[in-house]
C-alpha cells in the first residue's frame, strides 16, 4: 500500500470536494499517522532556496567538523583496520549519524544567533517558515474538525502559544551503515511535523501498524511529508497515533532533511479528549518534554504511563 497523498487544493473547493479531502485527511491520520501533501501552499522556489542554503551551509561549516567527530573517526578506523574497535550494538544505541542544527521561530526567532546564515538565506528561511506555519495551522484546524475538538480542546488553542522550530539535518554518506543509524527509532514529542526532504536520497522509514517498516523514499513532485507527534495522539484520545520512525544511514549519497515542528508551547496544558482513554493529562507540555528528552528512544506507552504518574 502506498503512503497517502492528500491534495490540499480540495480544501478550497466546493462543499463536496472539501468533504472528500477532509475525509482523506482523517483516514491518513487515523490509519497511517504520516502522509504526503501537495498543493500545500509552500512555494516551490522557497523550498529550493532553503535546500540550497542547507547544502551550502553543510559544505562550508559542518562537513569537516562532522568527519572530525569521535563517531566519524571511530567508524573510519573500523573500516581501515578491518577491525571492530567499537562494539556495533552499543554504538547504534548511543549515536546518530547526522549533522544537525536547530533554529527556533516561535515564539522567538533565534535565526539571528547564527552568524553563518547570510542575509539572503535568512530572508528565504523566514519566508519558508511563515508559509510552513500557515500550513501547520491549516492542518491543525482540519485535524481538530475531523476529531470533533472545538474551541480550547482543538489543536491550535491547546498548543497556544505554539512553539515552532526547525531541525536542519544532513545525513552524510556513512562508511559503516551496518553499525549505526542516521537517527534511531523514536516518535516525535510534539504536534504536527512538516518535512522538506531530499528528492534523490531516501532513508526515512515508518513502522506501520507495529509490523513493517515503510520506506518514505525521496520526495516527488514538490510534496511535503507530514507526520503527527505524541501530543496529537493524546489530544485525540488515541484516535490518531504518533508513529515510530527512524532514518537509515546510507553508504552512498548524503541525505538532506528540514523538519519543522509545530508543537505546544512549554506552558500549554495538554489533556486527552476523553477521560476514559489510557492517556496522561492534564499536564504541562514542558514537563512532558523534559521527560521525553531522556526517553526519546524508548517505548512510547511506557512514557505515557510515566508522565501520567509524574505529572497528571
Ligand atoms: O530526517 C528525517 O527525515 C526525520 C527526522 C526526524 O524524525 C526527527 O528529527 O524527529
Ligand atoms: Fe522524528
Amino acid at each position: 500500500m502506498e503512503i497517502p497523498v492528500i491534495d490540499l487544493k480540495g480544501l478550497a473547493g466546493g462543499d463536496e470536494e472539501r468533504e472528500r479531502t477532509m475525509a482523506q485527511l482523517h483516514e491518513a491520520c487515523k490509519d497511517w499517522g504520516f502522509f504526503w501533501v501537495e498543493n500545500h501552499g509552500v512555494e516551490a522556489a522557497l523550498m529550493e532556496e532553503v535546500k540550497s542554503f542547507v547544502y551550502r551551509h553543510y559544505d562550508e561549516h559542518l562537513e569537516k567538523k562532522f568527519y572530525a567527530s569521535d563517531l566519524a573517526k571511530n567508524l573510519h578506523l573500523n573500516k581501515d583496520d578491518g577491525d571492530v574497535l567499537v562494539d556495533g550494538g552499543d554504538l547504534a544505541d548511543q549515536a546518530d549519524w547526522e549533522a544537525t542544527y536547530f533554529i527556533q521561530h516561535r515564539p522567538k526567532n533565534t535565526a539571528a544567533d547564527f552568524p553563518d546564515i547570510p542575509p539572503a538565506a535568512r530572508e528565504s528561511l523566514d519566508a519558508y517558515i511563515a508559509q510552513a506555519v500557515s500550513l501547520a495551522e491549516l492542518l491543525a484546524g482540519c485535524i481538530s474538525t475531523n476529531l470533533g475538538l472545538a474551541g480550547a480542546a482543538g489543536v491550535v488553542d491547546a498548543f497556544a502559544p505554539p512553539f515552532v522550530g526547525t531541525k536542519f539535518a544532513m545525513y552524510p554518506p556513512c562508511p559503516r551503515p551496518d553499525l549505526v543509524w542516521g537517527l534511531r527509532a523514536h516518535t516525535d514529542a510534539g504536534g504536527i511535523i512538516l518535512l522538506l526532504q531530499d528528492d534523490a536520497v531516501g532513508g526515512l522509514e515508518f513502522h506501520r501498524g507495529g509490523r513493517e517498516w515503510v520506506p518514505v523514499g525521496p520526495t516527488r513532485r514538490g510534496r511535503l511529508f507530514v507526520n503527527i507527534g505524541d501530543q496529537v495522539e493524546v489530544l485525540s484520545g488515541g484516535a490518531y497515533k504518533s508513529v515510530v520512525h527512524r532514518v537509515a544511514a546510507g553508504a552512498e549519497g548524503r541525505r538532506l532533511s528540514v523538519a519543522t515542528f509545530y508543537n505546544p508551547g512549554p506552558d500549554a496544558v495538554i489533556a486527552p479528549a476523553t477521560a476514559a482513554a489510557p492517556y496522561p493529562g492534564p499536564y504541562r507540555y514542558g514537563d512532558y518534554l523534559d521527560y521525553y528528552q531522556g526517553t526519546k528512544f524508548g517505548d512510547k506507552a511506557a512514557r505515557f504511563q510515566a508522565v501520567k504518574k509524574l505529572f497528571s
